[in-house]
């Protein structure tokens, strides 16, 4: 008998074909509180999940004395408990790899955005405001030549520093849990303190995975010691930051603007103080989501998923 799997997010048909060939498939192009009861009841037999978001802990898992194997169509896995996936004896797999090139490219185009305020400046022109040469009130900071630090240089980062030392001219700084040989000797990225990459860069990104060592870890302290001028980006997870301090930092002019591709809280509610800045740019968390990554994504989480059920150890387990 082919095990019984949930796919609880909307992928292609092709990717639900190829689990298909090994395991039964129930899914769910995205859950709700309409059929989160009826997912419940599946997950009582099911052995194996694909999707995101969804928070797998102790309360979700007790409905679920079958599973395997638990598959993220994301690198991030924040939304596991992995401890008490571990105990349990269930294996974990993320998409680490396939998005880095796809996320850059976000990071980047949120960062040029934000430097040169183009939605601002797209409304002005949509708005019929444009009636003469524009002045300085409108001007923005460049970007080539300047300091970016990158908090946080896995795939992703690396990819960010790539674009900015072959595109930008930028002189980069990191920071991350252990030295990038890559960063330095393609980018020449120079690790430093975080302390030191908050003093001196002209653009922040933060880039790490969301755990209990990261979470706030961009707060107050943090505001003040960057420059006034700094540029704040986040493509990691909303918790990472301290979004009240952020929103001190923005209006007090301890920095000059923020890029945000996430939220503490996503959705984002639309009366949230962050989307009535000026000095903001914000993005619905779309770092990877074109076709063809998101393609990539949801096929190396069914290949994680159908090797794990096949007694494989599948190519992105996570190891804790
Ligand atoms: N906005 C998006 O759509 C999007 C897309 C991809 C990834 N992400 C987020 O970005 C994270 C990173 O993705 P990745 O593929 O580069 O992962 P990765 O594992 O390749 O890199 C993460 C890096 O962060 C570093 N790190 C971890 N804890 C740290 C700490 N306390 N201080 C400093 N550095 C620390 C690690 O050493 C590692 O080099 C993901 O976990 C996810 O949360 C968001
Ligand atoms: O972690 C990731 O892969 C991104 O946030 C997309 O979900």
């Amino acid at each position: 008998m082919k095990p019984k799997v949930i796919v609880y997010k909307k992928v292609d048909k092709q990717v639900l074909d190829f689990i298909q060939t090994t395991c039964d498939v129930v899914s769910f192009d995205q859950l709700d509180s309409n059929n989160f009861p009826q997912f419940l009841q599946e997950l009582k037999t099911a052995e194996g999940l694909l999707g995101s978001v969804l928070k797998v802990d102790k309360e979700l898992l007790d409905h679920a004395p079958n599973l395997k194997i638990v598959c993220n169509t994301s690198v991030g896995y924040d939304n596991f408990d992995m401890a008490e996936l571990s105990a349990r004896g269930i294996m974990a797999t993320n998409t680490p790899g396939v998005l880095n090139d796809t996320v850059a490219d976000t990071i980047f185009g949120l960062l040029l955005a934000t430097a040169r305020r183009i939605p601002e400046l797209d409304q002005f022109v949509k708005n019929g405001q444009w009636e003469s040469m524009i002045g300085e009130d409108l001007f923005g900071v460049d970007v080539h030549h300047k300091v970016l630090g990158i908090i946080g240089m896995g795939g992703v980062g690396t990819a960010i520093a790539k674009r900015a030392h072959l595109g930008f001219d930028m002189q980069i700084l990191y920071h991350n849990r252990s030295r990038n040989e890559e960063a330095e000797n393609k980018f020449g990225a120079t690790y430093c303190s975080l302390d030191e990459l908050l003093q001196q860069s002209d653009y922040v990104c933060l880039m790490t995975p969301l755990t209990p060592a990261t979470e706030k870890m961009i707060g107050k302290r943090e505001f003040e010691l960057m420059k006034k001028t700094a540029i704040f980006i986040n493509g990691s997870r909303g918790k990472t930051v301290d979004e009240e301090a952020l929103i001190d930092a923005l209006k007090t002019g301890e920095i000059l603007a923020a890029g945000l591709d996430v939220f503490v809280e996503e959705p984002v509610q639309p009366n949230h103080p962050l989307l009535s800045m000026k000095n903001v740019v914000t993005l619905p968390h779309i770092g990877s989501a074109t076709y063809e990554t998101r393609m990539k994504m949801a096929m190396l989480g069914a290949t994680n998923l159908v090797a794990g059920l096949q007694g494989n150890t599948p190519p992105n387990l996570i190891k804790i």
